[in-house]
């Protein structure tokens, strides 16, 4: 399949007005160990704005996208250099708190990865752990977020059955449902469509779609149509550097640099 530079989809229009600068990544590295995974990455990502991250594999996507809510926290051995600010304020200090960090920016995965539980309780098990909402307030949180996620109608007879039995496609709306209905700022997509089918895919970018009007999102994929199909900027790395960020009409039209416009004409990668 071609992926050349005049042949992408239209890219979602830029609202009129300046942007506001939702989250700022300022001279960021990265290290596995004493690898160096991202090398002084200077990047921001606007508020209501849908923003990719492509670049061929090992380059450092996965590893952006899960410093911003700290992710690697969990594994020991990993640690991050330089500031991710939030609103101004930088998330990577000691005096972050990590769980509320991790309401605030949500992160939906690869592989879909519904709790073992029913439908209705993967998405109350997280609000529970930031709200105490009474039956009525949890019922309409829950109807709300799978609203939002596009599955109310597919599982609202079903709430009680195991969120494991949905079809893929389905299990990764839920996947969204449950990240909405902790009400983040920011929602971090990591490849979110690579193990869908292309029915499931054009769902849940149309979902991303209509999540952009009220939240700050970030994707990284390996299929430059949906970069351009669902972004508005695009960020091209190449071995832990960013090497250009800039509207995504530019990138895949006139990138700036031999790079990006190999990766994106299918030269390497
Ligand atoms: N757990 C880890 N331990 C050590 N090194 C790692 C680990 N995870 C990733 N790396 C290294 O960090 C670099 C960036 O990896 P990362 O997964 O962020 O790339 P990516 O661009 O998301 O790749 P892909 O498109 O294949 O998912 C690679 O060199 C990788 O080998």
């Amino acid at each position: 399949m071609s992926t050349g530079t005049n042949r992408q989809p239209a890219s979602p229009a830029i609202p009129a007005g300046p942007l506001t600068e939702k989250v700022s990544v300022r001279n960021l590295k990265f290290y596995y160990g004493n690898n160096l995974a991202l090398k002084s990455i200077d990047l921001p990502l606007y508020d209501r704005i849908v923003t990719a991250f492509i670049g061929p594999s090992g380059c450092g996507k996965s590893t952006l996208l899960r410093v911003l809510n700290r992710m690697y926290d969990l594994y020991p051995g990993q640690h991050a250099e330089g500031e991710v600010l939030i609103d101004g304020r930088n998330v990577l200090g000691p005096d972050q708190d990590v769980n509320a960090l991790r309401a605030k920016v949500g992160m939906v995965f690869q592989k879909p990865t519904p709790f073992p539980m029913s439908i209705y309780d993967n998405i109350a098990f997280g609000v529970r752990l930031y709200e105490k909402l009474g039956k009525s307030e949890m019922d309409e949180r829950v109807e709300s977020s799978l609203r939002r996620a596009a599955l109310w109608n597919e599982v609202k007879d079903k709430l009680n059955a195991s969120g494991q039995s949905l079809s893929g496609g389905q299990q990764q709306r839920l996947c969204i449902a449950r990240t909405v209905a902790v009400k983040p700022e920011v929602i971090l997509f990591d490849e979110p469509c690579s193990a869908l089918d292309p029915i499931s895919t054009s769902k849940v970018e149309e979902l991303i779609d209509e999540l952009r009007a009220d939240y700050t999102i970030a994707i990284v994929t390996h299929n430059m149509q949906q970069a351009a199909r669902v972004s508005q900027f695009t960020a091209f790395m190449y071995l832990g550097e960013l090497v250009e960020f800039a509207e995504t009409a530019k990138i895949f039209t006139a990138p700036s640099d031999k790079r990006t416009q190999d990766y994106i004409t299918g030269r390497f990668g």
